[in-house]
């Protein structure tokens, strides 16, 4: 059996997002529409060299922290790893003792920026670690992902969804027509519990009532005016940089443009068979005034997909 795993996780954007009251457990409740993105961390999975013994050692400045045994090494991320925790987890739950693990997470989604850059790489590690333990697809993934973060479930096996609760029920949801994605990110970074006290703060949010109206009205697919974000105006309150992204995004052709989940990244939405190439221009064209625009497109499991890689760098 190959023991070098690798996978891709996809950063997320939220179709539209909807903001309803706040649970007893703190949470807000929210019905969404999530599509992850072809703009994704690389994550590898492979034995750890002299074991527990290396993991001992003290970590690289801000690159490297433990999750027992195993090591992550995350360049560009300081502080605990969520995937990390996952790992932590997997092994917990299931009773997993596999030899130790080095995960090396490539960030290529912006961090802090709304995009579920840390909850795709939890789930994509979820995703390694049970296929390491020989066992793709375990159950245990469903059960440890909602313990991770409310982004956590719908990164499991991505895929367009619909989220409700507090993101903890996942249903799948049509793909939406053909479109390509420009990402505009900002050089600020949000704090998710931030934007949603904000949010309180400014009063924004539906109630029960209003959100299991709009969730119903999404079962008949994405109509344009359900493309929207309610917690944009909090993140705009708190970054004002982001309407220039927004502004910008229109100006190069996006036939809407949002925030994407708590921000401050700014999505713009180019609709038809030309919309990737449409995207492609717009992200070439302000990528001096936006540094990392880029343009993305919605992937499915497959993108996703935990692989086997051979010495040579090859996939099995
Ligand atoms: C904004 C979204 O990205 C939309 O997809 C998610 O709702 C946020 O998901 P996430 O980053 O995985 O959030 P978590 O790490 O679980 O929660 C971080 C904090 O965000 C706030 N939070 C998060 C999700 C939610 N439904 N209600 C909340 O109020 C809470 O203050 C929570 O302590
Ligand atoms: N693997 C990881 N990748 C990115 N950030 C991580 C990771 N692990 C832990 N973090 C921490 O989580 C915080 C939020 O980062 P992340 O990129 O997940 O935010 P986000 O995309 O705004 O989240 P969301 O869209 O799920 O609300 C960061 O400040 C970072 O310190």
């Amino acid at each position: 059996m190959t023991e070098v795993l690798r996978a891709l996780a996809p950063g997320k954007t939220n179709l539209c997002l909807f903001l309803g009251p706040t649970r007893p457990d703190g949470l807000h409740e929210l019905v969404s529409v999530i599509e992850p993105l072809s703009l994704a961390d690389e994550l590898t999975l492979e034995p750890l060299e002299g074991g527990a013994l290396v993991a001992a050692g003290p970590p690289l400045a801000g690159e490297t922290c433990a999750a027992g045994a195993d090591e992550v090494v995350c360049a560009g991320v300081e502080g605990p790893n969520l995937a990390a925790a996952a790992l932590a987890r997997y092994r917990a739950a299931t009773g997993w003792e596999g030899p130790p693990r080095r995960l090396t997470i490539v960030k290529r989604v912006p961090v802090a920026a709304g995009m579920g850059g840390g909850s795709g790489d939890a789930a994509a590690t979820l995703r390694l670690a049970a296929h390491a333990a020989g066992r793709p697809g375990d159950p245990a993934i469903a059960a440890l992902a909602p313990q991770l973060g409310a982004d956590v479930p719908s990164q499991v096996e991505p895929r367009p969804v619909l989220v409700h609760g507090a993101g903890e029920h996942v249903e799948s949801f049509a793909p939406p027509p053909p479109h390509g994605v420009l990402v505009l990110p900002s050089r600020e970074r949000l704090s998710t519990p931030d934007v949603f006290r904000e949010a309180d703060r400014l009063g924004i949010g539906r109630d029960a009532g209003e959100l299991a109206a709009l969730r119903e009205r999404l079962r008949d697919g994405l109509a344009p005016a359900l493309i929207a974000n309610d917690l944009q105006d909090a993140a705009r309150s708190l970054c004002p940089a982001i309407d220039d992204a927004l502004a910008a995004a229109r100006d190069a052709g996006a036939e809407q443009a949002l925030v994407s989940g708590s921000g401050p990244t700014v999505v713009g939405l180019f609709w038809g068979a030309d919309g990737e190439e449409r995207a492609a221009a717009a992200a070439a064209a302000l990528s001096g005034r936006f540094p990392g625009a880029v343009a993305a497109r919605p992937v499915g499991p497959d993108f996703a997909a935990v692989v086997g890689v051979r010495d040579n760098g090859g996939s099995s």
